[in-house]
């Protein structure tokens, strides 16, 4: 496969740029190759510089559910760039896209428009904080919540997969305050929330699939019981849905388990590929926001108008009878085929999904947890992720990613993507 005019981007980006990229996953580190450099995208499809195609399982970490460059989306950003980028100043487009994500989460009474998951979590933290008047938050181990000092502890995604869950550069003083869980273990909850820190936690924030140390589930009863616990301790759950948001089910994971968070944050889909993050919650816990409350955060590009365009255009056409049927029954295909293959050719696979967000590790026995993911076969997803993009199928270059269907994606995509997991599998 051609690769020279990536290789030579890489090398010139690299001059300017640490690492050659704007966000560390995108440089392929972990899986021991070059990251190839995209100069479009249409549908499930991605093209690169030196005129490749790959089948797209990425998109971009998450937002491009409808396909890449879906005509609804580039038509509505156009509309209103012709109306000027950014005015810094109040839009109904706004309003209409807090409804729009409202009316698919009744946990969330009142949002606030941000320009990244970052900014979304980490201001949903201080709101719970001010709202609490406690210090103390929970993570979890393998959970990222975006790159905010306090919570680049024992963080997933690239954290892991560069091997720096704790971030340089923050001072202990910064993360003493968070305290850290075991994903699906209660027992290490209850002794931090009630033996350890009582009446100390202002919050816990979580992903209710994780997502960043590859797709965990939660297990069964595990939010319910999360839930119980902050009714108990007065402690304000977060979840942290800017990857499984518009994702897992149109109303996330709190529909899929009738689980209601006191926040939620968002991000990825709700931008329809445009900066775009949010946090909301019950209104007497948004109350606590400026200029309304004593919680201050701001943005200068928050609910910019082409970004509010893009993600309405996006909700508005994932909204339509049938879509989330049809991503399920896709991203099921796909899932139920990688298993029966796994069977087939006696490799050691565990492979799940919900709605369409999937995922998959070369290992024997079901994960759980953060650690059992670490102990996951890397080196074989490695090799393996290598040889899918031999076959024009990208995925996630980590195995602590999560992978995504798209509405663009075909039943052909599905059994090209199939008969290359053979191709390989068979062999490796
Ligand atoms: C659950 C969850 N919460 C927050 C974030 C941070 O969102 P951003 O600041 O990257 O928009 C993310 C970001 N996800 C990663 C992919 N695993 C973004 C990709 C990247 O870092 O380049 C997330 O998954």
């Amino acid at each position: 496969m051609k690769r020279s005019e990536s290789d030579r981007l890489f090398e010139h980006a690299q001059t300017v740029i640490p690492g050659g990229v704007n966000s560390p996953v995108r440089a392929f580190r972990s899986v021991g190759l070059k990251p190839l450099f995209i100069t479009k995208a249409q549908g499930a499809y991605i093209h690169d510089a030196d005129g490749n195609a790959y089948l797209d399982y990425v998109g971009s970490w998450g937002p491009m559910i409808l396909g890449h460059a879906h005509p609804a989306v580039v038509e509505a950003v156009r509309q209103a760039a012709g109306k000027g980028l950014s005015y810094g100043a109040p839009t109904e487009a706004e309003i209409l896209l807090a409804e729009k994500v409202i009316s698919a989460y009744p946990s969330v009474e009142m949002i606030r428009m941000v320009n990244s998951g970052t900014e979304a979590t980490m201001s949903a933290v201080r709101v719970a904080r001010a709202y609490t008047g406690r210090d103390k938050i929970i993570k979890f181990t393998g959970h990222y919540h975006g790159h905010a000092d306090y919570l680049l502890v024992k963080a997933g995604s690239g954290a892991t997969t560069l091997g720096i869950p704790n971030s340089a550069g923050v001072p202990q003083s910064f993360s003493e305050h968070t305290l850290l869980c075991e994903f699906n273990d209660f027992d290490t909850i209850i002794q931090i929330t009630q033996e350890e820190y009582p009446g100390e936690i202002a919050c816990i924030i979580l992903e209710p699939f994780a997502g960043n140390m590859g797709f965990v589930p939660p297990v069964q009863d595990f939010l319910k019981k999360l839930r119980a616990l902050c009714d108990r301790e007065g402690i304000i759950l977060i979840f942290d849905e800017v990857m499984t948001g518009f994702r897992v089910a149109k109303g996330g994971a709190q529909e899929v388990f009738s689980v209601i968070p006191d926040m939620t944050t968002f991000g990825k889909i709700i931008g329809g590929g445009m900066p775009v993050g949010a946090y909301g919650g019950k209104k007497e816990i948004m109350s606590m926001v400026a200029p309304l409350g004593s919680v201050y955060q701001a943005g200068t590009l928050s609910g910019n108008p082409l970004a509010m365009a893009a993600g309405l255009a996006t909700l508005n056409e994932l909204f339509k009878p049938g879509m989330y049927d049809e991503l399920a029954r896709t991203t099921g295909r796909l899932t139920e085929g990688i298993r029966t293959i796994a069977q087939k050719t006696g490799t050691p696979m565990t492979v799940d999904h919900c709605g369409s967000m999937f995922g998959f590790f070369f290992s024997g026995s079901p994960i759980h947890s953060y650690e059992q993911a670490l102990a996951c076969d890397t080196a074989r997803f490695n090799r393996f992720f290598a040889k899918m993009l031999e076959e024009e199928i990208y995925l996630a270059p980590s195995a602590f990613e999560a992978g995504f269907v798209s509405l663009a994606h075909t039943t052909e995509d599905i059994d090209k993507t199939l008969s290359a997991f053979e191709n390989i599998l068979r062999f490796m």
